[in-house]
């Protein structure tokens, strides 16, 4: 069972360069949250802020009683027992195989013997398809099978909290859509609050329990899939729909004129929301909410075409294009 992260009040500023103030958000336990943005508005620093890499100038990161803002080394040391985190390239030692890379945890923080280590390990190179890979080195592998060793080593400890920078950073869509499948049935085997952070609107769209968008030096929103994805707030709309109408510009936020000239035009309708991936076993992750209950019990009606299956979606498709 997961860990609860609350943040309250949190702000950050390198120098004169303030990168959010005052993000407030809990990421529920158990749940997979997804954290999105424009390029440079922090998400990476937010990460790390969360794990006490980084250090806030105002606010709080609350895990299990503790704030990581404000603790002593020793607790940050201890909470951070509680973190599995896979980097952006999976941050593998060059000269070890992945067996050891995978085993290093285990080595460095327990006392286990190699016995139990060799157990651990081949459970979870198991768990995330790479069985078979021990002896090879992170050079001789794919880009991806490099994540999933990265995966395999945030795991052997046992994370509460799974931290995972832009898995989808340098891979291509067919690999994209099975470590996103991985996730689903991870959240779903060992419950962990999972945080991932990505550039990937399909990922985003498709994978989490919340998500979360970060523009313009605050928090845009938070909160379930749906509640985004059926949000017609021009930011939040417009990202998640990989629009360039929206007040969203080139480099940072559009200027007057140019919002001006766009007013003249209506947002595009949003698309349909598409069905949450399921766990390969098709059974709902004990976390995971049946489609469309967040917009009934809150009134709202989703776009049209809202949950419909992929076979079914594609055949609306088809007969909207005959119709045409
Ligand atoms: N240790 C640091 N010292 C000073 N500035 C930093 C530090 N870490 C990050 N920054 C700055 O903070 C800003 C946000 O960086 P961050 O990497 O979190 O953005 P991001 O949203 O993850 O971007 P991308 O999507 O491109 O990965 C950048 O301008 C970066 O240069």
């Amino acid at each position: 069972m997961g860990t609860e992260v609350r943040v309250e009040g949190l702000t950050k500023a390198f120098g004169k360069q303030m990168i959010w103030r005052d993000v407030s958000l809990t990421l529920p336990a158990g749940e997979i949250s997804v954290m999105l943005g424009p390029s440079g508005t922090g998400k990476s620093v937010f990460l790390k802020t969360i794990i006490g890499l980084i250090k806030p100038d105002e606010g709080h990161v609350f895990i299990e009683g503790t704030d990581i803002a404000t603790c002593s080394e020793r607790e940050l040391y201890d909470v951070r027992k509680l973190f599995g985190v896979l980097f952006q390239d999976g941050a593998m030692f060059g000269s070890m195989t992945l067996y050891d890379n995978v085993a290093f945890p285990l080595r460095e923080h327990t006392r286990k013997n190699e016995t139990e280590i060799r157990e651990i390990v081949m459970e979870k190179m198991e768990m995330v398809g790479l069985a078979g890979a021990e002896t090879k080195l992170p050079g001789e592998i794919s880009g991806g099978m490099r994540k999933r060793a990265g995966l395999a080593r945030a795991l052997v400890l046992e994370p509460e909290i799974l931290l995972i920078d832009e898995p989808d950073s340098g891979l291509d869509p067919v690999r994209t859509a099975y470590i996103n499948q991985l996730f689903i049935d991870l959240n779903a085997q060992i419950e962990a609050t999972f945080l991932i952070v990505t550039h990937d609107i399909n990922t985003a769209r498709t994978v989490p329990d919340n998500i979360g968008l970060l523009y313009h030096r605050h928090l845009a929103m938070f909160g379930p899939r749906e509640m985004l994805l059926s949000s017609s707030e021009p930011v939040v709309s417009q990202f998640l729909n990989a629009q360039r109408q929206g007040p969203i510009g080139m480099s940072e936020e559009k200027d007057e004129d140019e919002l001006a000239g766009e007013s003249q035009y209506a947002m595009p309708a949003l698309p349909p929301i598409p069905l949450q991936l399921a766990p390969s076993s098709g059974l709902l992750r004990r976390t995971q909410s049946p489609p469309g209950e967040w917009c009934r019990r809150n009134g709202v009606t989703p776009p049209p075409g809202s949950f419909a299956s992929e076979s079914a979606a594609a055949g609306l498709a088809v007969g909207a294009g005959g119709a045409a």
